[in-house]
C-alpha cells in the first residue's frame, strides 16, 4: 500500500513525512490555501534527503508550464487534478520518460448520484492511452477539486476500486481516524492525505502525521 502526503508547504513537514514512511510527498500547484510555487518546491526538494516520489498536483494543465515546473521543482511525478488535454499525459511521457509518473485525478461528486460506471469507463479509457501510471479518485464538493476534508460514499465506491484496471488512490477526507476503515472497505493500492494530518492549513501536526502512516502502514500488513 502506498502512502501519500500531500499539500506540504514546507521542508520541515515534508521530511518528517519521509521520515515516518510516507512513499510519496505532494506540493499543490492549485488554487488552496496551500499553494506553493515551483521555486518555492525546488528550494525543498533540493535539501530533502531519502526516497520518496515528490508529486506537483496540477489543475492548470499547460504542458510548457508543467515541464517547467516539473523541472524547476525537482517533481518525480505529476498528479493531474483538472481534465485539460486528454494529450497531456501522452507529451509528459515523451518529454521525460517513464521516470516521470503520471496520476490522473477522478473526482467523486460528493452527495451527487452514483457515478460509478462512468468513472469505470473513464478509468479503462485512461489505461487504454497506455500513458496514464495511476488514478486517485477525490472527493468534489461544489466547486472544491482537492484538499475538501470530506470523505465520499466508500460503499457505493467499492466497485469502482475492485474493478480491472490501473493502481487505485483513496483521497478525500482521510485521517488517522478514518484511514483503516477506508483501506478495509475499498482496499485501494494506495491512500492519500491533506488536511487530515494538518494542526492548521498548510502546516502538518506531527503527531497526526505519525498516526496516519502508522495505522496506513497497519492495515497494509493486514489485508
Ligand atoms: O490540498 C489542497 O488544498 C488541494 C487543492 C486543490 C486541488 C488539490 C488539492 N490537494 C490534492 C491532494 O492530493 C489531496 O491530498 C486530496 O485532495 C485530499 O485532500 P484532503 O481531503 O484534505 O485530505
Amino acid at each position: 500500500m502506498w502512502v501519500k502526503i500531500c499539500a506540504n508547504t514546507n521542508l520541515e513537514d515534508t521530511q518528517l513525512a519521509l521520515d515516518l514512511g510516507a512513499d510519496a510527498v505532494g506540493f499543490v500547484f492549485a488554487p488552496s490555501s496551500r499553494r506553493v510555487t515551483p521555486e518555492q518546491v525546488g528550494e525543498i526538494t533540493r535539501r530533502l534527503t531519502g526516497p520518496g516520489e515528490r508529486v506537483g498536483v496540477f489543475q492548470t494543465l499547460e504542458f510548457a508550464e508543467m515541464r517547467n515546473a516539473v523541472r524547476t521543482a525537482g517533481l518525480t511525478g505529476v498528479q493531474l487534478h483538472g481534465e485539460g488535454d486528454p494529450a497531456l499525459p501522452g507529451l509528459l511521457k515523451a518529454e521525460f520518460g517513464p521516470s516521470l509518473t503520471i496520476a490522473q485525478t477522478l473526482h467523486w461528486v460528493v452527495d451527487a448520484e452514483n457515478a460509478t460506471d462512468e468513472l469505470l469507463a473513464r478509468v479503462s479509457a485512461l489505461q487504454a492511452t497506455g500513458h496514464v501510471d495511476r488514478v486517485l479518485i477525490d472527493s468534489k464538493v461544489g466547486s472544491a477539486l482537492g484538499g475538501t476534508g470530506r470523505t465520499f460514499d466508500w460503499k457505493a465506491a467499492a466497485r469502482l476500486f475492485a474493478g480491472p484496471g490501473l493502481p487505485m488512490i483513496v483521497a478525500g477526507g482521510l485521517g488517522p481516524g478514518n484511514v483503516t476503515e477506508a483501506m478495509t472497505r475499498l482496499k485501494p493500492w494506495g491512500v492519500d492525505v491533506a488536511s487530515g494530518v494538518e494542526g492548521i492549513p498548510g502546516k502538518k501536526d506531527p503527531e497526526r502525521l505519525r498516526q496516519f502512516i502508522e495505522r496506513a502502514r497497519t492495515a497494509r500488513e493486514s489485508l
